[in-house]
């Protein structure tokens, strides 16, 4: 089932939290949906889910919007942030009371404790839970209608590095599965190792849409490390590139060409070249130059610190 949103927006009083927002998200693979903290994720979410009403634009999964299906859990299965479970509950009375209100089968339930590693713990009471077992729950939770689509917010939150682990294979199985999966973070390096693709957002607007790859390559951080005896007969010849910085003096760091081009031209006018490297800049860096400018609450330092006041 494919999500959609077509021009989705959302405003609280005067402040526009999701804006104009357009993007699909394909069957059989995992998109991360990225942002700084406070970018609309979590909204844009809710209103994939119809849980918040758009103030424009529309959200569909499977050409309709959620809402309207007739069996919605076997349509999508969500974790939210801070879902409410009865605390007195245990984890199966909690997944076995959601089965029934959905006619779902107590095996279904079985099936997803064991599928969430919750089988041991089943009948615990929920308020005893480590944050890592409550979200091991949500996510049993939301996989119980057997949905072709999973929307998953932040649901590395609280988890071990196994449980991370966990997660990812998780999610790469529900993918292979056939399954659209969209799952939101605000880790760069964390998302990258599972998505296929990345919605980034920013201030509630698109700021991309598009692959792992592609992001670091058009984020303008991608250079080759050139070193070579004559810096000064190569600048002159890579009339192609849209950067060269003198790194040292026989060092150049060189955008806009890739090293294969850089090759040929030095090879073609016999310069020497001692190092031809292509550099890509670290994810975390592409995120944070995409998104750097929506930033809510930039980090300053403060006064004290820096010796200005006593
Ligand atoms: N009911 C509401 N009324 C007013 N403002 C709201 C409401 N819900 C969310 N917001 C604001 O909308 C913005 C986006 O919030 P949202 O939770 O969607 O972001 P997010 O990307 O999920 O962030 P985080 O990673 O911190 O969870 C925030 O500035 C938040 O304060």
């Amino acid at each position: 089932m494919t999500i959609r949103a077509h021009g989705l927006t959302k405003r609280y009083g005067d402040k526009t939290v999701v804006d104009d927002l357009t993007f699909t998200v394909e069957p059989g693979t995992i998109t991360g949906f990225l942002g700084p903290n406070g970018a609309g994720k979590s909204t844009t979410m809710r209103m994939l889910l119809g849980l918040d009403t758009p103030t424009a634009g529309r959200a569909t999964i499977g050409g309709r919007a959620y809402v309207t299906h007739p069996a919605p859990l076997t349509e999508a299965g969500a974790l939210l942030e801070a879902k409410a479970v009865h605390p007195g509950r245990t984890a199966f009375h909690h997944l076995m009371a959601l089965a029934h209100t959905h006619g779902i089968p107590r095996s279904r339930v079985e099936h997803v404790l064991d599928l969430t590693g919750l089988t041991d713990v089943a009948t615990k009471r929920v308020k005893g839970f480590s944050l890592g077992m409550g979200q091991r729950l949500g996510i049993a939770a939301a996989l119980i209608g057997d949905p072709a689509t999973v929307i998953l917010d932040e649901p590395v939150n609280g988890l071990d590095p196994e449980g991370v682990l966990w997660i990812r294979t998780l999610l790469k199985s529900l993918a292979a599965q056939g399954r659209t999966v969209l799952v939101s973070s605000h880790l760069m390096s964390e998302t990258a190792q599972t998505a296929d693709r990345l919605v980034v957002i920013g201030r509630g607007r698109l700021l991309a849409d598009t692959t792992v790859a592609d992001l670091v390559r058009t984020s303008g951080a991608a250079y080759v490390h050139v070193v070579t005896p004559d810096t000064d007969r190569l600048r002159t010849l890579l009339t192609g590139a849209t950067d060269i910085t003198a790194e040292t003096p026989d060092t150049l760091h060189v955008r806009g060409l890739t090293a294969q081009d850089i090759g040929h031209i030095a090879a073609a006018h016999a310069v020497p070249l001692h190092e031809l490297t292509p550099r890509t800049a670290s994810l975390e860096q592409a995120f944070m130059d995409l998104t750097h400018d929506t930033v809510e609450y930039q980090a300053t330092t403060p006064a004290r610190l820096t010796g200005a006041a006593a």
